[in-house]
């Protein structure tokens, strides 16, 4: 372990509405997927090493894998590949954002490896490059680089900048474990199957955005941000897929509502809750009355929006 090192902060987010298609052959689902970055971060750092490793630190560790199956090692295995380079660094995550809990953890390392090992090795991609390259390591990745607000097209991976007239205050109730995504997906299937709807992209009506969330978003509209996401119950075509897998959320949402949170779903594919609120002091007293709660593990507030891969 020597030579520079390079860190990279990297945001979690939250999708603001989540509009899920029918399942596609190719097995993902066509979304319209309205992303916002918030103020929880990883922190990525590399450095020259004899082979590639990974070591991780933080309270929730023991839960992301620590070997090639990493998003973050496999970041840095696919740029070095590209440009015929040894990917030997190890790579540091500084975790903070909770693991499978719906706010793209793993996406946002795999953006801030590449941000990261770009800046080490001097390969000098252009944003359009490292774009491609993260829309190959998964659906979200092209999103934990660029941050802001974002809609999400194709799988999520196909980007328009968003405007945001503001700042929102948040908070994010951790569940004890995480869901699977592919594990929730399947389910928002089979619940559409149940239901005689079908669940296929012929069955399903395709996913468009909100209008009056764009609008409340871009304004900075803060009650009308909260009564768009929750017109026709939420915003999120996934929550009733968490919920089934996790009934518990339902508890978490409604503590949520009653502590005064102004909007509550569910975040991406769960189980972590997103309750938005007036300003940073209301944020901060949601947190600790959900805390009390003991429907969550833990509950924190963040802002929105927050900035992309940043080199620190
Ligand atoms: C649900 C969302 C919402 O932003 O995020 P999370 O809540 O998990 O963070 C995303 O769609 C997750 O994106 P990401 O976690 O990058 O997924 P990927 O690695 O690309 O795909 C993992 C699996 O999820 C399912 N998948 C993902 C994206 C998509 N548009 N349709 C899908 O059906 C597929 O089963 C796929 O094999
Ligand atoms: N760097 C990473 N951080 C977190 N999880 C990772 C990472 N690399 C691979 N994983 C795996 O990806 C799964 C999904 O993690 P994560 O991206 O945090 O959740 P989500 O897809 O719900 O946003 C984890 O259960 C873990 O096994």
């Amino acid at each position: 372990m020597s030579g520079a090192a390079v860190s990279v902060r990297v945001p979690a987010k939250v999708n603001v509405q989540l509009a899920v298609g029918g399942a596609r052959p190719d097995g993902f689902h066509d979304l319209a997927n309205v992303f916002l970055a918030v103020g929880l971060y990883d922190v990525v750092t590399v450095r020259p090493a004899d082979a590639l490793r990974v070591t991780v630190s933080g309270a929730d560790a023991d839960q992301v894998p620590a070997d090639g199956t990493n998003l973050a090692a496999r970041a840095a295995e696919l740029l070095a590949s590209r440009r015929g380079l040894a990917p030997n660094v190890e790579i540091h995550i500084a975790k903070d954002i909770p693991v499978a809990g719906g706010m793209a953890g793993g996406s946002a390392d795999a953006a801030g490896a590449l941000v990261a090992c770009d800046a080490l090795w001097g390969t000098g991609c252009s944003r359009e490059e490292l774009l491609a390259l993260c829309a190959e390591l998964g659906s979200d990745v092209p999103f934990s680089l660029v941050g802001g607000a974002a809609l999400g097209r194709g799988r999520g991976e196909r980007l328009t900048p968003l405007e945001v007239g503001g700042a929102f205050h948040w908070v994010f109730a951790m569940a004890d474990g995480g869901l699977s995504t592919p594990a929730v997906y399947r389910e928002c299937d089979r619940l559409r199957a149940e239901c005689g709807r079908g669940a296929d992209v012929g069955s399903v009506p395709a996913p468009e955005p909100s209008p009056a969330l764009l609008d409340a978003l871009a304004e900075g509209d803060l009650a009308a941000l909260a009564s768009a996401i929750m017109a026709g119950g939420t915003s999120n075509d996934l929550q009733a897929a968490a919920l089934s897998l996790r009934p518990s959320l339902a508890d978490t949402l409604v503590a949520g509502e009653k502590a005064g949170a102004m909007a509550s779903l569910v975040s991406g594919s769960g189980p972590t809750c997103a309750f938005l609120t007036r300003d940073e002091p209301a944020a901060k007293a949601l947190a600790e009355a959900l805390t009390a709660t003991r429907t969550c593990r833990t509950a924190r507030g963040a802002p929105s929006p927050a900035p992309g891969a940043t080199l620190l």
